[in-house]
């Protein structure tokens, strides 16, 4: 088992990092991660445990295509304000006042230059330490969602797929995701599963995203290559859910049938009431995973929003086609 050690004993289960990784940038923010704190700890950590399932509400709902465009009783999800962020050692500036709003059963894609602070905005709405909020505000169904520790905006239905998935030594892919699927369970009052229901649940999402079975047995993404550190990422979100999911350039590596295989399971998790956020790159994921609304990023500001078009004027003109810089 890995060792976990607290960055503050006093905080919540979800600042925990893993000795033998090399930053603080490898705090975890996933929903599951209370799991595998109550794996080394459960009694110290009971309570954030028994709190984890309150963001998986969204798993077995009905589906819907995003590409059936905006609901017309669709609720307000997200709404950033003004929000202004350094970086918490530094205290150099690099979100700038961004603006945001994202309704339930929509999908977003923020595209820009690199460096544009694109990964700082997802990383600061999951309540990453290594930023600190200045300015403005964050609304998250109905919440401040500023106010809350990252395990509790987790909880409240946050997920986060980062750029670059940690792995997690010690902890077996099918274990972790056993117990994060149980405790949710437990939450909506129903009877844990046992093993093999467990495995006739998760099997079919494992076929959709043509993941090996071994997988599951391997120590999560340890090992694994760019691309099946993806997968393994939208496996977590198909077996846990969330309300909103920031997908951090989930194309990044993936050869052009694992795209297909990713988008179909995150187009297979899209209803009317949860919402998607993807950084990319590229129209190429765009195509497969229709946005209702694409967003250009320029120096920790959102300067843009309109529909999918902009993402081929995009890879026509460059960035100077929709700046002008
Ligand atoms: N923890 C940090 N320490 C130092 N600099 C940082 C930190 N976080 C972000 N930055 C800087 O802030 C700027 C924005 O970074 P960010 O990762 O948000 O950009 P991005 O738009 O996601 O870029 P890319 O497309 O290359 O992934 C960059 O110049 C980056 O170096």
């Amino acid at each position: 088992m890995a060792a976990f050690l607290p960055s503050n004993p006093s905080t919540s289960c979800c600042s925990f990092k893993f000795s033998n990784l090399p930053s603080k940038s490898h705090v975890f923010t996933l929903p599951a991660l209370p799991l595998l704190c109550r794996r080394s700890n459960y009694h110290r950590h009971h309570l954030s445990l028994n709190r984890v399932t309150a963001a998986l509400s969204a798993v077995d709902s009905p589906l819907k295509s995003s590409s059936d465009g905006q609901d017309e009783k669709s609720q307000p999800l997200l709404q950033v304000t003004g929000l202004t962020a350094v970086i918490a050692e530094s205290k150099q500036e690099i979100l700038k006042g961004v603006n945001l709003l994202v309704n339930e059963g929509e999908v977003h894609a923020i595209m820009g230059k690199n460096g544009s602070g694109k990964s700082t905005l997802s990383k600061v709405l999951v309540g990453h330490p290594d930023y600190e909020v200045t300015e403005g505000s964050v609304v998250f169904k109905g919440e401040n969602l500023l106010e809350m520790e990252p395990e509790e905006r987790s909880l409240a239905g946050l997920f986060m797929s980062f750029q670059s998935p940690v792995e997690i030594p010690g902890v077996n892919n099918i274990d972790f995701l056993h117990m994060a699927y149980n405790a949710r369970r437990r939450k909506l009052g129903q009877p844990e599963i046992g093993p093999i229901e467990f495995y006739a649940y998760l099997y079919p999402k494992l076929e959709r995203l043509s993941m090996k079975t071994d997988f599951l047995n391997r120590n999560v993404n340890e090992g694994f290559s760019g691309g099946e550190r993806k997968r393994n990422e939208i496996l977590q979100l198909a077996v846990l859910g969330a309300d909103l999911a920031i997908l951090d350039e989930i194309d990044s590596g993936l050869d052009v049938d694992a795209l297909r295989d990713v988008a179909k399971a995150v187009n297979g998790l899209l209803t009317p009431k949860n919402s998607l956020l993807m950084i990319t790159h590229y129209r190429r994921l765009l195509e497969f995973i229709k946005p209702t609304f694409i967003h250009i990023m320029e120096d920790g500001r959102i300067i843009k929003t309109g529909d999918a078009s902009i993402a081929t004027v995009l890879e026509e003109g460059g960035y100077k086609a929709i700046s002008g810089s």
